[in-house]
């Protein structure tokens, strides 16, 4: 942990935000921060890295993104990345660590929430977002499995909306993800709207070495990969 000291009136604690959705803030050290922004400059290098994502609508996020395990498009996954090369593959490590994540977070009630005591993810997408970047509100449903989304925060801090299943609009929640900060959504909170309002530019500790913010989602695919 680091950032706010325990048990001060302004310390981050564990939130359940959304019935099924659950934010460790600070779960992951400096350290592991280090490694897991480390570990994303080698996923972004070509073939199969960082590119941009140009949407059906023919305009282009602002997010770049690398796929893990299968490459992410809109709307789907398939085994090639956008320069036609194998996408890289899921590390063994970041399912270790999505599976510890889904266990510290639903505890005791593992076994209620819909594929979270059989977690077994096989893919990643990482983001990054630049100053000024975002994600608009959306439902990650390319996947063919209810099992929880393990979100891990870098870098930049950003204000996460956090919807409802139903539609796009209000009601919804307003978060504040950090570096360090895991957030999973499963169980009733698995499909819902959700996105990045903004970026919160020069709020990342400068000894992480890293400019915007980075996300990495964690998901079971479903597709027998
Ligand atoms: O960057 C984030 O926190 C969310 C990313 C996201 O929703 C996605 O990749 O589907
Ligand atoms: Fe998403």
């Amino acid at each position: 942990m680091f950032g706010d000291p325990g048990g001060s009136p302004g310390a981050r604690e564990r939130s359940e935000p959304a019935p099924g959705a659950v934010l460790l803030p600070g779960w992951l050290d400096l350290d592991a921060q280090r490694r897991l922004v480390a570990a994303c400059r080698e996923w972004a290098r070509p073939p199969a890295g960082l590119h941009a994502v140009r949407m059906p609508t023919g305009g282009m996020m602002s997010v770049r993104m690398v796929s893990l395990g299968l490459h992410w498009y809109p709307y789907g996954y398939r085994e090639v990345a956008e320069d036609g090369a194998p996408v890289k593959p899921f590390p063994r490590l970041l399912g270790d660590l999505a599976r510890r994540a889904v266990a510290e977070a639903y505890g005791a009630a593992l076994g209620e929430v819909a594929g979270a005591a059989s977690y077994a993810p096989d893919i990643a997408i990482v983001n990054h977002y630049a100053h000024g970047a975002k994600m608009g509100l959306h439902q990650d449903r390319d996947e063919r499995a209810d099992a929880p989304v393990v979100s891990l925060s870098l870098g930049d801090g950003c204000v996460f909306r956090l919807g409802n299943t139903e539609t796009r609009t209000r009601p919804w929640t307003d978060l504040e993800l950090r570096s360090g900060d895991l957030l999973v959504f499963g169980g009733p909170a698995r499909f819902a709207y959700h996105g990045v309002v903004r970026t919160l530019p020069g709020t990342a500790d400068p000894a992480l070495g890293l400019l915007g913010r980075l996300n990495i989602t964690v998901r079971e695919s479903g597709l027998g990969a």
